[in-house]
């Protein structure tokens, strides 16, 4: 088998890296962003055929593309059926629709696909990475009737902090995530609860309900857990290491790809999310009636924490800036996919200006 990764020097495309030359898949394209090091020595470790880096630069592969429209480029060249999409951002999006309309799967991890534009994806196509929905999808391999679906939160870096003080917590406050690696912005979206709020429509709209709920979790063993009809509750617990969901998006399954989680150190205590400490989470059952407003919270989103990033926003800003887009672009319903693109350059503008 091949396949195609985006995002490689991220993350979770570093983690694949890792579970591919475990198992001896194939690498046929590279697709990096800035950071030109670390992709140049993928490239002598894995020899992919394609390579595509945010600008043009010099690479030692037989096909060498640049920019999003090279990216594009790529999926169309390449023979991989299985595409992994580890992406971050709005950007992911464009390479998830295409890869679908060339034929191929994808094991998605740009979560902001779903989140903007599930509506118009073919979910049959995708193999979900994200932890929460890995651990849905397999807790829901048995025929029985689910009534909820639940999603845990560790609740992000700033859980046990005072809510007075949040708002003007710095970046590097939030970037001490408790249980998980993870790039810059997710690890954000986890201390705002953005996060979650975006775990539940991509869950919307994967497992096709809207009878879903979040729990924070502190420890992160615990990922998914589904409430049955009969009155069963069942959890689906591993360590926090993704290798484990990557690996079965990869369609290895079976295999000893972790140890399991140490029960005799595990101490599981739920809490509730509370929206004082997590302002966004007032709108998550708001958003789930009017999911098509996803893609006017990623876009108010990603533009708060890009002025966050500036230093023109607090830390506090980002969620008023999300709850003030989605009030005033309420109800939203998104008829085609070019729309998608045109509320988001709207939304994005609006952040501007506040
Ligand atoms: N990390 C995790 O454990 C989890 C992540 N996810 C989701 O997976 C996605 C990736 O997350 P994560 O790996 O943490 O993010 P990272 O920030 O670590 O990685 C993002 C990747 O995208 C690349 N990239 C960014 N901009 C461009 C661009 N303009 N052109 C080409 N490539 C670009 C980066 O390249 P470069 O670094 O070279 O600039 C990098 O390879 C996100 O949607 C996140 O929400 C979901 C569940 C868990
Ligand atoms: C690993 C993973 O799936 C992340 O999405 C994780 O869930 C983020 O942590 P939070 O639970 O803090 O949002
Ligand atoms: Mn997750």
């Amino acid at each position: 088998m091949k396949i195609a990764l985006l995002g490689s020097t991220g993350s979770i495309g570093t983690n694949t890296l890792e579970v591919c030359r475990r198992y001896g898949i194939e690498v046929e394209v590279l697709v990096a962003g800035n950071n030109i090091d670390l992709l140049a020595k993928q490239i002598e470790e894995f020899r992919p055929r394609i390579v595509v880096s945010a600008k043009r630069a010099n690479f030692d592969a037989p096909v060498v593309l640049h920019g999003q429209e090279g990216i594009l480029q790529a999926l169309t060249m390449c023979e991989s059926e299985l595409v992994v999409n580890a992406l971050v951002g709005f950007l992911g999006l464009r390479p998830t629709l295409k890869a679908i309309e060339l034929g191929k799967r994808v094991a998605l991890a740009n979560k902001e696909s779903l989140v903007v534009a599930g509506k118009f994806i073919d979910v049959s196509k995708l193999r979900p990475i994200d932890s929460e929905h890995f651990g849905l999808w397999y807790l829901l391999q048995s025929a029985r009737q689910p009534k909820r679906l639940i999603l845990t939160a560790s609740g992000g870096a700033l859980r046990d902090w005072e809510i007075e003080r949040i708002a003007h917590a710095s970046l590097q406050d939030v970037l001490n995530h408790p249980n998980w690696s993870m790039g810059t912005k997710i690890t954000i979206d986890s201390a705002t609860m953005v996060n979650k709020l975006f775990e539940v429509l991509e869950a919307y709209w994967l497992f096709e309900t809207k009878h879903i709920d979040a729990v924070i979790e502190p420890s992160s063993l615990v990922h998914g857990i589904v409430e049955f009809m009969d009155g069963s509750t069942t959890m689906h617990a591993s360590k926090t290491d993704m290798k484990l969901p990557i690996a079965y998006a990869l369609g290895i399954m079976d295999e000893p790809i972790l140890s399991n989680v140490d029960l005799l150190a595990m101490n599981i205590a739920f809490r509730a999310i509370d929206s004082e400490r997590y302002p966004v989470w007032q709108i998550k059952d708001a958003l789930l009636q009017h999911p098509d407003c996803g893609v006017v919270v990623n876009a108010a989103n990603e533009a708060a924490i890009e002025r966050f990033l500036k230093g023109s926003f607090t830390f506090g800003d980002i969620a008023q800036a999300i709850l003030q887009a989605f009030e005033r672009f309420e109800g939203r319903v998104v008829n085609d996919i070019e729309e998608i693109f045109a509320i988001d350059e709207e939304v994005r503008n609006y952040v501007k200006t506040l």
